[in-house]
């Protein structure tokens, strides 16, 4: 049965969104391999769907599957598009929009000329938030021994787990030698999102993100969250960060402790098609 679908992309982190509020979609792990393969399939990193609310606290329930097939809890980047979609499709008014997810509920709000706005909650702090395996009591940065080398990392759930390490030079940072062997790690039981953050001043930083499940991307907006909730706590940023990534820049703002984390930023659209699943 063919399936109109939307392509997005969010600071080029790219997406096959489904509108799925009138008519409910299902997809399994092999279907989203396929979909998401980006020879075999229409190609993206994650595949996401916009659906009817699953409780009185949200106007929308916002599933989100990456590459792999494997559905998690939080897409930042996503986020900012399925709000997009949810307006201009006519789903939802011109105003603050409630997504439902597995990890909680964000607000959205179309921002004119600067995207969207996203109230992405409160970062969790708490390695069991994760989950992540490290036998200390309090959050705060832990070491991972890789063979050679001991690696600093700074745990952040944003509803979906981040590992953030601080290098000198982004460029240089090892991503795709370190990344899949932290994201694979049996410490992080689910997997971790694995950031690498170059701190530039108080208000400015680069960042690359070593996705689970899907690799390298051009942007990560959790991952921007993470990075911004994480080096607030270290005591590297005042309260609005200007986080630049490979395809783009976020602004993410975080007062701290107990206060919800914004992001703003691009969300566009690429092309609507249909597939047969
Ligand atoms: N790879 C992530 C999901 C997508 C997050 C990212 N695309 C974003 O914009 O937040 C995970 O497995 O938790």
């Amino acid at each position: 049965m063919a399936r109109d679908f939307f392509k997005m992309q969010g600071l080029g982190n790219d997406f096959v969104v489904f509108d799925a509020v009138a008519r409910p979609v299902s997809l399994s792990s092999e279907q989203v391999r396929r979909i998401a393969h980006r020879r075999l399939g229409v190609g993206c990193d994650q595949i996401l769907v916009l659906a009817a609310p699953r409780d009185r606290d949200s106007d929308f329930f916002y599933q989100v599957f990456n590459a792999d097939g494997s559905e998690v809890s939080q897409c930042g980047n996503g986020a900012r598009c399925v709000a997009r979609l949810a307006v201009d499709a006519g789903h939802a008014a011109d105003g603050p929009i409630r997504l439902g997810t597995r990890g909680g509920v964000m607000i959205a709000e179309l921002a004119g000329e600067a995207g969207v706005k996203v109230n992405m909650g409160r970062p969790d702090f708490r390695p069991g938030s994760l989950p992540a395996r490290f036998d200390q009591p309090a959050p705060g940065p832990v070491t991972l021994e890789l063979d050679e080398q001991l690696v600093t990392l700074h745990l952040v759930s944003m509803g979906n787990p981040h590992a953030v390490i601080r290098v000198e030079d982004v460029e240089r940072a090892p991503v795709s030698e370190l990344g899949p062997r932290i994201e694979n790690h049996p410490a992080f039981p689910e997997r971790v999102n694995v950031g690498f953050l170059e701190v530039r001043g108080r208000d400015r930083a680069r960042l690359r993100v070593w996705e689970r499940g899907a690799g390298e991307t051009l942007a990560c907006g959790s991952g921007a969250c993470a990075a911004m909730a994480a080096g607030r706590r270290a005591g590297w940023f005042d309260e609005r960060v200007d986080m630049g990534l490979q395809g783009g820049n976020l602004v993410i703002s975080f007062e701290g402790d107990g206060r919800p984390l914004w992001m703003q930023g691009p969300a566009e659209y690429v092309f609507k098609g249909s597939i047969r699943l």
